[in-house]
């Protein structure tokens, strides 16, 4: 809701907006009311500290990955570790004032919070809150980790999906045509609406195959003597996945540089569809992102409202959005500004309301 009044206060004045901040302060407010049931409001300056640090971590980690791969090059100066360390301890130091202000609610750090205390109760030699992973850092570390995995990538594919939909009016207009449908103009989208708009969901789906937000995933490492197909993969091995292969395989994606939302579409168009087994947006297996669920959820909810609001496209004077993206442990693409227009029924709508 804070968005759409956003986009539409600039619609009213017909000011360019760069949607980055927003888009990551929505998102970021998702995952503060699950962590610490509160939320940020514009130009908060904690809320400033945060899109700092969270920058300073993307923009270091996994560039020129060398140490990552030898690790013992730490011991050389570098710059990008030290302003990524710089950056961890920020974070930290804001983690731990959260922690010790936090009083008794109920999200994420409650929840863990109540488990370590039940553990501590029940305390006997085998089992105590430390030894099931449950101490104060623990519990800090699992909502830094929450941050860290839940902003910033779906904050991307937010960037990614508005840049897409600004080159592909058609495909702005097919959602459109298919939320008016389906939902209407009296009532905004629900999550239960998910299932009547495929063709959003096809797009989504088509965003996170073409722009995947973790090209390589997370670093792997084998547990133990394994193989993968022909090769075999010793326990230790450090094994790199390349996601952005699997989802631009000629073999496997017609035209795979493309976008073309219909490859999700079954084949009479009713309902969305995944076409090949080479597209793992989220993962695979044991360590399968976490978020999934939340972060569908969150792409279906943002993208839905904005599109039955408004019209997106380039301002006056602008060029299209670059949509080659900027290498690192997330794939970002480059600032752009856009134009929101409100759509004439939510306009009729607003003046009905005033
Ligand atoms: C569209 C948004 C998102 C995308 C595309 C995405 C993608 C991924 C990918 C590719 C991985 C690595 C999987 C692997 O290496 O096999 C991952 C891991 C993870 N994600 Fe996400 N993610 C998203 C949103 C979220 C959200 C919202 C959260 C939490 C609220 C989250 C939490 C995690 C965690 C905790 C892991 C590590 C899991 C583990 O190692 O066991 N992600 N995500």
């Amino acid at each position: 809701q804070f968005l759409c009044s956003v986009l539409s206060e600039a619609a009213d004045v017909g000011l360019a907006l760069d949607l980055a901040p927003e888009l990551t302060r929505a998102v970021t407010n998702v995952i503060c009311s699950l962590c610490f049931n509160s939320s940020y409001c514009r130009g908060d300056s904690e809320f400033e500290t945060m899109l700092q640090y969270s920058q300073g971590i993307v923009d270091t980690v996994a560039k020129d990955s060398l140490v990552d791969i030898f690790p013992w090059l730490q011991i050389f100066p570098n710059a990008d570790l030290r302003l990524l360390k710089h950056c961890v301890s920020v974070r930290d130091k804001l983690l731990q004032k959260k922690f010790d202000e936090h009083k008794v609610t109920l999200d994420l750090i409650d929840a863990l919070l109540r488990a370590k205390r039940s553990a501590e109760n029940n305390n006997t030699s085998e089992i105590s809150a430390e030894s099931v992973g449950l101490s104060d850092d623990h519990i800090l570390m699992t909502v830094g980790d929450i941050f860290g995995a839940g902003v910033e990538t779906t904050t991307t594919v937010l960037k990614w999906a508005v840049a897409y939909l600004i080159h592909h009016p058609e495909v702005q207009r097919r959602i459109q045509d298919e939320l008016d449908r389906t939902v209407g103009d009296s009532r905004s989208p629900k999550l239960t609406d998910r299932g009547s708009l495929p063709y959003l969901e096809a797009t989504i789906r088509e965003v996170l195959r073409i722009r995947p937000v973790a090209p390589l995933l997370i670093p792997h490492v084998a547990l133990c003597d394994t193989s993968i197909g022909s090769f075999t993969v010793r326990r230790g091995t450090r094994v790199i996945i390349n996601l952005w292969a699997l989802h631009h395989d000629e073999k496997e994606w017609k035209n795979p540089e493309w976008f073309d939302p219909g490859r999700f579409l079954n084949s009479d168009g009713t309902g969305p569809t995944i076409p090949s087994p080479s597209y793992l947006p989220f993962g695979a297996g044991l360590r399968v992102c976490l978020g999934e669920a939340l972060a569908k959820m969150e792409l279906f909810l943002f993208l839905s409202w904005i599109l039955q609001r408004f019209t997106l496209s380039v301002p006056p004077g602008h060029g299209l959005p670059s949509l080659e993206g900027k290498f690192g442990v997330v794939l970002q693409p480059a600032k752009y500004k856009v134009n929101a227009t409100i759509r004439p029924d939510w306009a009729r709508h607003k003046c009905q309301a005033e």
